[in-house]
């Protein structure tokens, strides 16, 4: 029976031991490194000793789309129904997304409505954007960035407003220099196909779509049919960790901790790992490491190292202020983005407890740096720096006097990886690359295929479905 080693403990690490338990279903040895003491990686939910419950990374995920379909799946196998908290198309919170502009707040449009009325910042209404990309010559490229897509294709106002806090608010870098190619497929492929964007999504209303098989899925239709944008659970994003860690050790699958891998190397059809003193020898490996950490081991192989190291990475600081009392933040929203163009050390800030109160507490995420974490705050900055900017910007702009009960401040060094224009090619050259020289590996996690819990949980899938055993 083939042994099969997945590097990693964080949500694709745990969610490939899982796939190769019950997707395949493998009946060998599955065996998980993970280098620190805790599973589950950026995903970190923490509750303080007065029973408050804060998000350190991820704090929702997706219910729609195929890969949002497939966590719900996942998390309908693991029982945890029950435990889930969806927030529903309608809630304020995916109604009510806002920006910060000259210091003020603005709810970006989300209806029809709104669409066709001009609300500031914008100068004319959104909907005349789209006659925009009606008239807009096509250009044919292979890539380019999404600010520059965008800015061509809908005008600067929509580069300027929606686009650039938004790839703050996701992937914390600057959309100037991330790819459209990557983050945006859908929009290339129908401006390089149809000529335009609202062309191409007109054509694609009358192709005939195949029917997600997860809609079989209890909870997938559940969802569907109540409408649920994003969920969460009664404890946190940590609880899928959880329970997924639980499952394994059912399964069988050996987790090692505690348990950094130094070196890995392909020998005659099998992979040889080392760790500290041990050196395991297996016949598979599902690296679910961030590229940037697998880069430091792959050793020899400088063509893999080569790609992989192209990779950019940011570092965020998340500083969690908890308040007493229900009502300190006045508006009913996720809460707002800071657009580049503003002089703020802030990317955006959270409203935690609109989507899901807590028994008289407020809590908000500021989140800070990203692309611009070194040249605000340097290399090395004091955990006391981003707290007075987080209280200084709640200040400012939510007019928040009281201080807060407790604060939690983290520095995520390099947690969100940069998709830069050219990123989707030297992805599939890494892979190629692996098949080409016959490496019994597959690279899996956010470095590689989307940087959301559920496109962890997905690379994780579609990893185990690509092994061939
Ligand atoms: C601040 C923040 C907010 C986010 N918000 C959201 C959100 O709201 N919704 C959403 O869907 N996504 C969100 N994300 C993204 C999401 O958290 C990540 O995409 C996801 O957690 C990545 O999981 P992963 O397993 O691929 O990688 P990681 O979590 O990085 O796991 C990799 C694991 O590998 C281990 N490791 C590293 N080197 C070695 C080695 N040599 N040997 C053994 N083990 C090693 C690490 O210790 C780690 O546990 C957010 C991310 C951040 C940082
Ligand atoms: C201000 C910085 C950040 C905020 N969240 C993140 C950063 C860097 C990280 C992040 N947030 C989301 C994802 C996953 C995306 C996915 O593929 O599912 C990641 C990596 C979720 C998310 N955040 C925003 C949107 C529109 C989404 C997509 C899912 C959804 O619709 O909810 C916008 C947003 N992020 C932040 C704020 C303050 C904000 C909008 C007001 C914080």
């Amino acid at each position: 029976m083939p042994t099969i080693a997945v590097l990693g403990g964080g949500i694709t690490g745990l969610s490939a031991a899982y796939y190769l338990k019950h997707l395949q279903p493998h009946k060998g040895a599955v065996i998980l490194f993970e280098a620190s003491s805790r599973l589950g990686g950026w995903i970190n939910s923490e509750i303080l000793r007065d029973g408050t419950r804060l998000e350190i990374g991820p704090r929702t995920l997706r219910a729609t789309g195929a890969a949002g379909a497939n966590s719900l799946a996942m998390a309908h196998h693991l029982g945890l129904e029950n435990k889930i908290i969806p927030v529903r198309y309608g809630h304020p919170t995916t109604r009510n997304r806002m920006i910060q502009v000259g210091g003020e707040l603005h709810t970006l449009p989300s209806s029809l409505k709104t669409a066709f009325q001009t609300t500031p910042p914008f100068s004319k209404p959104l909907v005349l954007s789209l006659l925009h990309d009606l008239r807009a010559a096509k250009v044919s490229n292979n890539d380019e960035s999404l600010y520059s897509f965008v800015n061509r294709r809908f005008g600067s106002e929509v580069a300027d407003y929606i686009i650039d806090p938004l790839t703050r608010g996701v992937f914390a870098g600057n959309a100037r220099e991330l790819s459209v190619k990557s983050l945006g497929k859908v929009l290339h492929e129908y401006e390089q196909t149809h000529g335009g964007v609202v062309k191409g999504a007109l054509m694609n209303l009358f192709t005939i779509k195949k029917k997600d098989p997860l809609l079989k899925n209890e909870l997938v239709r559940k969802a569907r049919t109540e409408k649920w944008a994003v969920w969460s659970m009664t404890s946190g994003i940590g609880t899928l960790v959880d329970s997924l860690t639980n499952r394994l050790i059912l399964d069988g699958v050996e987790i090692r901790k505690n348990s950094k891998v130094d070196t890995i190397k392909s020998d005659r059809g099998k992979m040889i790992i080392k760790c500290g003193s041990e050196i395991s020898i297996v016949d598979h490996i599902i690296s679910c490491l961030s590229s940037k950490d697998m880069s430091s081991i792959v050793g020899l192989n400088f063509q893999l190292k080569s790609f992989l190291e192209k990779i950019p990475f940011v570092t965020v600081g998340v500083v969690n202020l908890v308040y007493e009392g229900n009502s300190i933040v006045k508006q009913a929203a996720f809460g707002y983005l800071v657009p580049s163009s503003e002089p703020s050390n802030v990317l955006g800030v959270i409203f935690d407890t609109c989507a899901f109160p807590q028994e008289n507490k407020t809590v908000l995420t500021v989140m800070m740096g990203g692309y611009w974490f070194n040249s605000l705050f340097g290399y090395n900055p004091s955990k006391d720096v981003l707290l007075n900017a987080a209280i200084l910007e709640v200040h400012n702009t939510l007019h928040i006097k009281t201080e807060p009960c407790s604060a939690k401040v983290s520095i995520l060094q390099d947690c969100i990886p940069q998709y830069v224009v050219g990123h989707t090619e030297a992805v599939e050259n890494a892979r190629q690359l692996l098949i080409k020289d016959n490496v019994p590996m597959k690279l899996a996690g956010n470095s590689y295929d989307g940087v959301g819990v559920n496109d962890s949980i997905m690379s994780a899938r579609n990893a185990v479905m690509c092994l061939q055993l």
